[in-house]
């Protein structure tokens, strides 16, 4: 299956940035990393859709998308897909086709964050090919998702090396 997202590069790279951050923030006892990684995904996927007005800002006369403000957002997601995958041990992965809208995929990206943290369903593959499809439906090209996510993970390093 063709996809939006080169997944084996971001996992290569996330691997590397998950490291970097945990060796700065060791995890604490009992801290659920997944849990709090979820959360931050749903807060992207939050970002994201406010860029992305029109689908359901249906009170507002205009609402312009920000492009360029909507694929930052949608890399931070992507990042943190792939921070969750190594988080939860994933090896093995499968993308698939998902029949929905842009609403759609903002919504259930939540919902099977939300899922996949506290009720431990398998639906990982569910939740990457969701983003997956959201990278294309909200216009982006292979090409623009791969030169912004390597931009933000450039950016990810300096923040932890400058303690932000
Ligand atoms: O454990 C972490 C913490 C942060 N990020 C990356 C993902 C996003 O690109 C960015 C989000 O951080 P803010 O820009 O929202 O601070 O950091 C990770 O990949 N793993």
């Amino acid at each position: 299956m063709e996809t939006n997202v080169d997944w084996q590069t971001v996992f290569q790279m996330q691997r590397k940035l998950t490291q970097h951050i945990a060796e700065n923030y060791p995890v604490q006892d009992g801290e659920d990393r997944v849990k709090k990684k979820a959360f931050a995904l749903m807060t992207e996927v939050a970002e994201c859709g406010n860029e992305e007005k029109s689908c359901f800002k249906f009170w507002k006369a205009n609402p312009i998308p920000n492009h360029e403000e909507m694929l930052e957002e949608h890399v931070d997601i992507v990042h943190f897909v792939a921070d969750i995958g190594i988080e939860m041990g994933i090896k093995d992965y499968k993308l698939k086709p998902v029949k929905e809208d842009v609403l759609g995929l903002f919504a259930g990206t939540m919902y099977l964050a939300y899922l996949l943290a506290y009720g431990k369903f398998n639906v990982f593959d569910d939740l990457i090919s969701s983003v997956d499809e959201l990278g294309g439906k909200l216009g982006f090209t292979p090409e623009d998702i791969a030169r912004a996510h390597k931009r933000k993970n450039e950016i990810n390093y300096s923040r932890q090396a400058s303690g932000y």
